[in-house]
């Protein structure tokens, strides 16, 4: 079988620029079947339809704005179905609308079906390469497939086979030439942008997935590259996948590879049904497109009326020729075009077709589509997610190696500054400062990385939207991974400064202190975790965890004594939920316990560390220093379950709250439009509608 799969690859050849010849998949659908073990379970073809679908959007200012109005339309196995329109028309929320992932603020009404039943697209149900290339710029595109592959297919497929079908997808993207070429970041140049565009498709049809949305899969490709992309999706298509891409510009052999077209414009559907019809539409429409002109040039020309203006001043400047012309776009504004091929579309049978075909379509209740985004077991892709991960921070320079860097030169610092502290009396607010720094703004530093946490949350959002793997198993392969970096970066920076300073000796009293800086960078590192995955913003996220990290410190027993701070809100609970607290009153503990101290004149008693634990710190000697160590390794597993928590809650909970809100909004504005007209056409009510303070020329827009 093997063989069979490297021999079908290699019959394919690719083209001059990389890409496969034809863009027929090297690997034949049974053959992928067999390969992945996987069988056909019935019908698992997807059939989509949407019906007077509306997207309404709550703008800033509290208006709200259409962006789709009354879409209809169907998507059918075994079709390329090809979204076209001017920027800003509505395709990238048409597809975010189809495939259930719409923005917080977006409100949808209307009826999508698939298979006729209401199903939610995301988590794998179906997979969608949207515009943003979030990819691991320190993985090869090599790497970025093979993880991915290893994350998606069955455990019991041989490792061979995995890479069988791996290079297979290479080819089939053109990628053969930069396949061991890192996808690059803010330090390492990597691939072209064309070629994270191919990436990013050949991550999603790896799986050969049912239904697949792309969001201008073409964008930044040349026009050989474009057609291959375009022809390879084509034969995804005819292996009775269902296939929606939005295209911009599409040369006209890119043209003839769609089955079907959506033209929008201002969110409203100007042309559906068969690309190849689009042509008759148009002329029939009284557009008819000019012989040396490519149809999608003519079509998106016709309907783009953002420069209308700029149209308007030339046609001043060059009146001549304009008139003489006998392009019926020349004698009237693209707006007035658009508004004309809208109306007659609507009147048109292509219009009533669809709503047939629609209507018959989501009569036929077929098979419910599962979530069928991963196949691997839990333990795999927690495997392989934490190794992803571990080779991503490794190569990283700023996860964790300029961390390191700036731990050992901050501790040398501290180490010069409390050198050899000893225990004469003034060492003793020494060794607290010195406890406090470390456990202070040491810790706070881990908050260096939240950059690289919110890249890493951007790819976890992609690939969990698309069903590659569970929030369990990313939380445990990010945790896992970070560990042995976490231990190199408090481990030396912890022995410098403790040998440095020369804290109280012993073994254990030198475990106790390393192991206690491990726990508190872990805690601001899982701190920082939670926080990106609730706010995906460096500055903010930054500012927010700094912020949390101050108040922290505030509560610690260090800038107040424990019994000086106030006790409603900041001492309890403030001070028992900061970590600060428990870190520094275990080490005081750790580091007074058992030493004698020189009184403040040479004729005074020896004082006992105890004593200024008790007297000066204010610290409970009857606590144990290990039960403050337990209560930080706690705080680790506490802020990871708050991350996967609030990473669930903003998937299962969040669309809910803000499909409520966006709805709430909605009604109010349809209340308050109604109460207008009324108030408009009933003169005696318009003094309860209108504030008797709006004047008559205003009042409407009071309302
Ligand atoms: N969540 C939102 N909030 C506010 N406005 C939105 C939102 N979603 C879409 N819009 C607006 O709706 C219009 C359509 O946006 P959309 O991204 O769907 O267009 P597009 O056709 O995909 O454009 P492009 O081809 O440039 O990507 C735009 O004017 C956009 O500003």
């Amino acid at each position: 079988m093997k063989n069979a799969v490297m021999a079908e690859i290699e019959a394919s050849k690719p083209s001059s620029n990389g890409l496969v010849a034809g863009g027929l998949s090297p690997l034949s659908e049974t053959l992928w079947r067999e390969k992945t073990n996987t069988e056909l379970l019935g019908d698992v073809s997807a059939r989509l339809t949407w019906k007077d679908l509306t997207v309404t959007v709550a703008l800033g200012n509290g208006e709200t704005q259409c962006v789709l109005e009354g879409l209809t339309g169907y998507a059918e196995p075994g079709s390329f179905t090809a979204l076209m329109g001017p920027s800003g028309s509505g395709k990238s929320t048409l597809l975010d609308a189809l495939s259930s992932r719409l923005a917080s603020n977006a409100f949808l009404s209307g009826v999508t079906l698939l298979n006729g039943r209401k199903t939610k697209l995301a988590f794998g149900t179906a997979a969608y390469v949207t515009q943003d290339d979030n990819l691991i710029g320190t993985l090869t595109v090599r790497e970025t497939i093979m993880y991915s592959a290893r994350l998606r297919l069955p455990d019991k497929m041989e490792r061979e086979s995995k890479r069988a079908l791996v290079e297979g997808t290479i080819v089939e993207m053109g990628l053969q030439d930069c396949a061991d070429t890192v996808i690059g970041n803010w330090h390492l140049r990597g691939i072209s942008g064309g070629e994270k565009r191919r990436v990013s498709i050949a991550i999603e049809i790896l799986m050969r997935p049912r239904l697949l949305f792309l969001d201008e899969p073409t964008s930044g490709l040349d026009s050989a590259s474009a057609f291959f992309v375009t022809q390879t999706l084509r034969g995804l298509s005819r292996d009775g996948r269902t296939v929606i891409a939005s295209i911009h510009q599409p040369s006209s052999e890119v043209f003839e590879l769609f089955d079907q077209l959506y033209l929008l414009s201002g969110g409203k559907t100007v042309y559906f049904g068969k690309a190849s019809k689009a042509y008759e539409f148009f002329s029939e429409a009284g557009f008819p497109c000019p012989s040396l002109r490519n149809p999608s040039d003519h079509f998106l020309r016709c309907i783009n009326s953002d420069f209308d203006k700029v149209k308007a001043t030339l046609k001043g400047s060059m009146k001549a020729r304009f008139e003489r012309s006998d392009d019926p776009l020349e004698k009237m504004t693209t707006s007035e075009a658009t508004r004309r091929l809208t109306e007659y579309y609507r009147r048109s049978q292509y219009y009533y077709t669809a709503r047939e075909k629609v209507d018959e379509i989501s009569r036929v209740k077929g098979t419910i589509l599962d979530p069928g985004g991963s196949q691997a077991s839990f333990f795999m892709q927690s495997y392989v997610l934490t190794k992803r991960s571990f080779v991503n921070m490794s190569r990283d320079f700023g996860y964790y190696w300029l961390r390191l860097v700036i731990y050992l030169v901050v501790t040398v610092c501290i180490g010069t500054i409390y050198l050899n502290v000893g225990t004469a009396y003034s060492s003793i607010l020494a060794r607290g400062a010195c406890a406090s720094f470390v456990f202070g703004f040491v810790t706070f530093m881990s908050i260096g990385g939240f950059p690289s946490f919110v890249e890493d949350m951007k790819v976890f959002q992609r690939e969990r939207l698309n069903g590659h793997y569970g929030v369990l198993a990313f939380v445990i392969g990010n945790t896992v991974s970070a560990m042995p970096f976490l231990i190199l970066i408090t481990f030396l920076s912890g022995t410098i400064c403790y040998f440095m300073v020369r804290l109280h000796p012993g073994i254990i009293h030198y475990l106790f202190f390393v192991l206690c800086l491990y726990a508190s960078v872990t805690v601001v590192e899982s701190l920082m975790m939670a926080i990106a995955s609730v706010v995906p913003n460096f500055l903010m996220g930054i500012i927010i965890g700094a912020g949390i990290q101050g108040i922290f410190m505030l509560v610690s027993g260090y800038f107040r004594l424990p019994k000086d701070i106030p006790k409603p809100v900041w001492r309890y609970p403030m001070s028992y939920i900061s970590f600060h607290y428990w870190a520094l009153q275990g080490q005081y503990q750790n580091d007074l316990s058992g030493l004698l101290f020189d009184g403040q004149s040479p004729y005074d008693f020896k004082i006992p560390g105890d004593y200024i634990l008790e007297q000066v710190f204010q610290i409970d000697v009857h606590r144990s220093k290990w039960w403050d160590l337990s209560v930080l390794f706690s705080m680790i597993i506490i802020y990871r379950i708050i991350f996967f928590i609030t990473i669930k809650i903003s998937e299962d909970f969040a669309p809910w709250i803000r499909g409520y809100i966006a709805r709430r909004r909605l009604q109010k504005k349809q209340n308050l439009k109604a109460s207008a007209e009324l108030a408009n056409r009933t003169p005696s009510l318009r003094a309860y509608v209108v504030p008797p303070i709006a004047s008559q020329s205003n009042s409407s827009e009071t309302v």
